[in-house]
């Protein structure tokens, strides 16, 4: 199905924004936004500072509670729930600063999100049971950590640190996972082991990226959004919105 050519009333989606508003002190940060998220797709925000990229994930994430208009996640609205109930639903979101433990391992980290131990006090001191090893094995495979689990986080590369901060998500089994500038301070190699991270991840569920490289955007895009100024100022394949003019105008030519 075509998410670009959607209609509102379409239930088949991952995710539906529809008339997202946030304002604030009477600025429209996001400004009647819409957008649809079909299963396993790769969706890439991008557009100029202060376009409101940021914003629309944390009113996905219910860490900003919109003004109005509804996000749909499988059919379930968002705007109602609070942060972590939005996370139970499904949804993980990864912030551009890393918030990884630095003097744990890289395994002790993994262990720490499995969604049994939730706090600190709780994860330490569960049993590890096979499950949970052969779910922490997986994950480290996926996010190319295999042979670091017994590393202390603060030892690895930043783009390590980064993938892991993926992998303590992807432990939960989001559906729907949100990604802010993932690449950014990566190396080129590193890069490309991230974008086919992303491809392997998106086998059973769908990513939302925020991302300034147009580089990175083009290799990993099923769709792209454009915003400007709060709203949508194009949709599309990345090549058919690198060659928009307004896009061009607004973002690429700077
Ligand atoms: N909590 C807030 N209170 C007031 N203004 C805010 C708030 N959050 C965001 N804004 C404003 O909303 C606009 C959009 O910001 P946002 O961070 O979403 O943009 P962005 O597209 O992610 O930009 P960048 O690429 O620089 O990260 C900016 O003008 C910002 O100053």
């Amino acid at each position: 199905m075509n998410a670009v050519a959607a209609k509102a009333t379409n239930t088949d989606f991952v995710l539906a924004v529809e008339g997202l508003t946030v304002s604030f002190d009477g600025f429209k940060a996001v400004d009647d936004l819409s957008f649809y998220v079909d299963e396993k797709e790769i969706r890439v925000i991008i557009g100029p500072n202060g376009a409101g990229k940021t914003t629309v994930l944390d009113l996905i994430c219910g860490r900003t509670k919109a003004t109005s208009g509804s996000v749909k996640f499988r059919n379930k609205e968002l705007t109602t729930l609070k942060e972590h109930e939005i996370v139970k639903a499904g949804v993980g979101r990864k912030f551009q600063n890393p918030s990884i433990y630095e003097d744990l391992t890289v395994f002790e980290n993994l262990e720490l999100c499995y969604p049994r131990g939730r706090n600190v006090f709780g994860a330490l001191f569960f049993k590890r049971d096979a499950k949970v090893i052969s779910k922490v094995r997986e994950v480290a495979e996926m996010i190319n950590l295999k042979d670091e689990l017994e590393s202390q986080a603060d030892l690895l590369s930043h783009g390590q640190k980064q993938w892991l901060e993926i992998g303590m998500l992807l432990i939960q089994d989001p559906d729907l996972l949100m990604l802010d500038e993932p690449v950014a301070g990566m190396s080129v190699t590193e890069r490309k082991q991230t974008a086919e991270l992303l491809r392997r991840i998106t086998n059973d569920r769908s990513v939302i990226v925020i991302e300034h490289d147009m580089q990175f955007v083009a290799e990993i895009a099923d769709h792209v959004t454009v915003m400007h100024q709060g709203k949508i100022l194009a949709e599309g394949s990345a090549e058919k919105v690198k060659q928009d003019p307004k896009v061009i105008e607004v973002y690429l030519g700077h």
